[in-house]
């Protein structure tokens, strides 16, 4: 098992250029999720890719997003340290778009990773015809300025075409080393954790004055829908808990507003992080003891060891 090679694989590109699908299309079914807490490791993790000779670590880059909530920030802190530690920058460009702006921006930002190899991936080609094509590849080696892309590849996510050569110059391009996480790493409880920060956050956002920073939140169920589509859907019940029956009614607004909206925000921040599409079910619930209560303490992640 020496030659056996892992390492961190950073896939950017502009919002809706098929970053989810081609994750899910590499990871394979299901969860192309596991998202450790951002403030325990560099990124936020997209999914994992196992296979006999390799693991690949897909992350989120922080660095080329501008940041939209805290947690975003706090990631964009760490960003400099995380730019050496990512093996391949893998950037997706679809084929039936032109390059512009935005497009240069982030091939800007790709050449600060001067260690990683740079794959410039030309996605959705089964939208386009063979000659448009050739047109888009000559476009996309001109984006690199400062750098040369290692690898241009076209691929297709939804027909599944030129993703298994994807995968073999992923692997070719990784160093030695052995898995970071254990190889049938599917999910994580970290993701829970991950939710629960997220609630909470858009929570306190707007009523920061009124609510005790005591809040805490629980996921009560979560489950995977049975759904095809390119990306996954997770039905995610959660109780906010607040400690007096005033607070309760801060939390609902008028109507129950303020909770729709807390919902609304906490959905798409949830749905960011994931790449998965979600339905928030929110609930409020007085516990009074949560504080002394050791079952649900544990719930909350504060165990005693
Ligand atoms: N025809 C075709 N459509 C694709 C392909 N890959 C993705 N799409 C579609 O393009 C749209 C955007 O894909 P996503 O994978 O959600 O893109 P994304 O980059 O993750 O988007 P953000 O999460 O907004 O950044 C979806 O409607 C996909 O179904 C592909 O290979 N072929």
């Amino acid at each position: 098992m020496s030659d056996f090679r892992s390492g961190f694989v950073a896939i950017v590109g502009r919002p809706n250029t098929g970053k989810s699908t081609l994750i899910n299309a590499l990871v394979g079914s299901k969860i192309a999720i596991t998202s450790p807490h951002p403030n325990t490791t560099r990124h936020a993790i997209r999914g994992i890719v196992n296979n006999p000779e390799y693991q690949a670590v897909l992350v989120d880059t922080p660095g080329v997003h501008k940041p939209k909530t805290l947690l975003g920030h706090r990631l964009n802190a760490v960003v400099n340290e995380s730019l050496d530690s990512v093996d391949i920058v893998m950037m997706c460009l679809p084929a039936d778009e032109t390059s512009g702006a935005g497009d240069e921006f982030i091939a800007a930002e790709i050449a600060k990773y001067s260690r990683a190899k740079k794959f410039a991936l030309v996605t959705k080609t089964d939208l386009v015809s063979k000659k448009n094509l050739a047109g888009r590849l000559l476009g996309i080696s001109q984006l690199a300025k400062g750098f040369t892309w290692d690898e241009i590849v076209p691929i297709s996510a939804a027909i599944h075409e030129q993703i298994d050569l994807l995968e073999k110059l992923i692997g070719d391009n990784l160093p030695a080393g052995p898995a970071f996480y254990p190889t049938d790493v599917k999910s994580d409880q970290k993701i829970e954790t991950l939710i629960c920060e997220l609630i909470r956050e858009a929570a306190l956002r707007d009523a920061r004055e009124e609510l005790p920073h005591s809040i805490m939140v629980t996921i009560d169920e979560m489950g995977e829908r049975e759904e095809k589509g390119s990306r996954p859907f997770f039905d995610i019940h959660a109780t906010i808990h607040v400690e007096r029956d005033s607070q309760t009614g801060i939390l609902l607004g008028h109507q129950g507003e303020r909770l729709k909206d807390i919902g609304m925000r906490a959905r798409k921040d949830i749905e960011r992080e994931l790449g998965a599409r979600i339905f928030l079910g929110l609930h409020v619930k007085v516990s009074k003891e949560w504080q002394r209560d050791p079952k649900l303490l544990e719930r909350l992640g504060f165990t005693e060891r």
